[in-house]
C-alpha cells in the first residue's frame, strides 16, 4: 500500500504492509514495524483486532467469543462507532460503519503532516444505497491506521459531507477501544478526575467525578465530558502504562461491563472482564456537523509505555505532562 499510486483490484504486499486472510476468510491487513511491533485490521468494521508491542505481547483485548461473522461487530479490538454512538439516535447500537466492508483506499488525498511510518493502510466508506435508507446522507469516511516506528498506534479519521443538494448532516463518534490489562482491580485511570460525565448505568444524569484517579470494583459506563487531549491508563501489575492522545474528540468513554452483563454477552466470556477496560476517544455531547464540502478529522495515537514507581506509587505527573 505504502506509496503506491495506481488503483490495483487486489494491492500488493510490502515487509510493512501485508493483505491476507483471516478469521473465516475475512480480509486482514498486518502491519508491521521494524522493531518488531505489529498491528492487524479487518476490512470488515475497519476494525483494529490486534496491537503488539516489539516484545510481541498484545495490547488489545479480543474476547475468545468474538464473532467474525457478519452482522455482528468483532467483540474487542477498536470498533469505529460512526455515524451514531451508542443508543443516542435512530439507528442500531453505535451506528453502521463497525459492521461493513469497508475497501482498500489506494490513492487518499495527502496527509498535511508527513509521518514517519511505513507501516499504514487507508481504508474507506462510503454511503451504501441500504445506509441511506436509515441514514439519509451521502459521506465518504477515510481511516488511515498507522504503526510508528516505536510502536505507537494511529488512527486518523476524515470524514467528508458529500451531499449533493446542499444539505449538513450531524453525527457522534467513538474510537471503541479494548485495552488489555491483567487485572481490572489493578487498574487506574488518570486524567478524568474531577471532571463531568454523563452516567449511561443512570439515565445519562450528569454527575462530577471526585478528585482521585479512577479505580474500578463494580460495572462502570460513564461519558466523560471535555476531557484533556491525554489520559493514562495505568496497569499495577504489568508495570504497563497506556497513554491515549486525542484530537478533535472532546469526551471519553470508560466501559467495563463486569459480571453480570458480561454473563448477558454471548460473545463475551464470563470472567472476561476482568481483563479489559474500554477507554474510548469520542464525540458525542456536542455531535459534530458538517456542511456539504466539509470534512472534520478527528485523531487517536496509542503508547505503551512501562511504569516508572515513586515512593510506591505511579507518578502521574510523568505520564500525563512528559511528552
Ligand atoms: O455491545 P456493544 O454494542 O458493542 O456496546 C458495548 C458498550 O459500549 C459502550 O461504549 C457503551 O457505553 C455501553 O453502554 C455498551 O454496552
Amino acid at each position: 500500500m505504502s506509496g503506491e499510486k495506481e488503483k490495483t483490484s487486489a494491492p500488493s504486499s510490502s515487509p510493512y504492509v501485508e493483505f491476507c486472510k483471516g478469521v473465516n476468510g475475512l480480509d486482514k491487513v498486518i502491519l508491521r514495524e521494524s522493531r518488531g511491533s505489529s498491528a492487524e485490521v479487518y476490512l470488515y468494521g475497519a476494525h483494529v483486532t490486534s496491537w503488539k508491542n516489539d516484545h510481541g505481547e498484545e495490547l488489545l483485548f479480543l474476547s475468545s467469543k468474538a464473532v467474525f461473522k457478519p452482522p455482528k461487530a468483532i467483540r474487542g479490538g477498536i470498533p469505529i462507532c460512526f455515524p451514531q454512538f451508542g443508543g443516542l439516535g435512530t439507528l442500531d447500537q453505535h451506528g453502521f460503519a463497525r459492521n461493513r466492508l469497508w475497501s482498500v483506499d489506494d490513492d487518499p488525498p495527502p496527509f498535511p503532516t508527513n509521518t514517519l511510518s511505513k507501516a499504514f493502510v487507508d481504508l474507506i466508506l462510503k454511503t451504501s444505497e441500504e445506509d441511506s435508507k436509515n441514514w439519509p446522507h451521502s459521506f465518504e469516511y477515510r481511516l488511515r491506521i498507522a504503526l510508528g516506528p516505536g510502536g505507537d498506534l494511529m488512527l486518523t479519521s476524515r470524514i467528508r459531507n458529500t451531499n449533493s443538494e446542499g444539505k449538513p448532516f450531524s453525527f457522534t463518534f467513538a474510537y471503541h477501544t479494548y485495552f488489555s490489562v491483567s487485572d481490572i482491580s489493578e487498574v487506574r485511570v488518570e486524567g478524568l478526575e474531577t471532571l463531568d460525565y454523563l452516567d449511561n448505568l443512570q439515565n445519562k444524569e450528569r454527575f462530577t467525578e471526585q478528585g482521585d484517579a479512577l479505580t474500578f470494583e463494580s460495572e462502570v459506563d460513564k461519558i466523560y465530558l471535555s476531557t484533556p487531549t491525554k489520559i493514562a491508563i495505568i496497569d499495577h501489575e504489568k508495570k504497563r502504562t497506556f497513554v491515549v492522545r486525542k484530537d478533535g474528540l472532546p469526551d471519553a468513554v470508560v466501559w467495563n461491563p463486569w459480571d453480570k452483563k458480561a454473563k448477558a454477552m454471548s460473545d463475551f466470556g464470563d470472567d472476561e472482564y476482568k481483563h479489559m477496560l474500554c477507554v474510548e476517544a469520542a464525540a458525542i455531547e456536542k455531535p459534530i456537523t458538517l456542511k456539504p464540502g466539509e470534512e472534520w478529522k478527528g485523531r487517536l495515537e496509542l503508547s505503551a509505555v512501562p511504569s516508572s514507581y515513586c515512593s510506591g506509587q505511579l507518578d502521574p505527573q510523568r505520564v500525563l505532562l512528559g511528552s
